[in-house]
């Protein structure tokens, strides 16, 4: 239908979607997942489960991917702004171990689609956040993955400002690196 604008990033496979985002003198209406839309996009994969997560400001989560399951993922963001980061973990690809960063924002309503095989993660730039995705595989406790959020190797540059206390889970301050993810 057109609703959709997509974007391109240098890593083939992920893609930024801004929906048409209809304001009234209400607030404003938008499609956040439209299948034959998506599927123009190359987005063409059923989503089986639905996550919303809430953080304050300063929470770092990721970087996360499932091993034997892997998930494709649309992200997004309900309430606040984060910066959202994908790792291309894809085996044989010519951007492996390379990053790309987004801001999401309830106000920039970008969602954000990550292929299966990529590490995902995002920090938390507002006073809290609420995050909202769509996932092609169901979460499997047993199988998860993740690479150290400040791995050197990977070096992804987040936007942390000065002063910014960071909240990380303890499991994921134990993730190794790219470098024990390749062995
Ligand atoms: C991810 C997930 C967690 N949980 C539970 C397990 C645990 O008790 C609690 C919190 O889990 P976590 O600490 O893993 O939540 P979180 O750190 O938010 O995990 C998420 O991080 C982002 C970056 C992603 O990309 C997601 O795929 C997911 O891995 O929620 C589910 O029941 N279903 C799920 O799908």
């Amino acid at each position: 239908m057109g609703k959709i604008k997509v974007t391109t990033c240098e890593i083939e496979g992920l893609r930024v979607i801004e929906p048409a985002v209809f304001g009234d003198e209400r607030g404003y209406f938008m499609e956040t997942y439209n299948y034959n839309d998506f599927k123009e996009a190359g987005i063409d994969m059923p989503f089986v489960q639905d996550n919303q997560s809430c953080s304050k400001k300063g929470v770092l989560r990721g970087l996360h991917f499932q091993i034997h399951y892997p998930q494709d993922k649309i992200v997004r963001v309900v309430r606040g702004e984060v910066y959202d980061v994908a790792v291309d973990l894809r085996k044989g690809s010519p951007t492996f171990g390379k990053w790309h960063g987004e801001l999401l924002s309830a106000e920039n309503k970008k969602l954000f689609f990550i292929p299966k095989d990529f590490a995902h993660g995002f920090l938390v730039l507002s006073e809290v956040a609420e995050f909202a995705y769509k996932c092609t595989d169901f979460y499997h406790p047993n199988d998860e993955g993740g690479i150290i959020w400040n791995d050197p190797q990977i070096g992804i540059a987040w936007p942390i400002p000065e002063g910014m206390e960071l909240t990380i889970s303890e499991k994921d301050q134990t993730w190794g690196g790219l470098q024990d993810f390749e062995k």
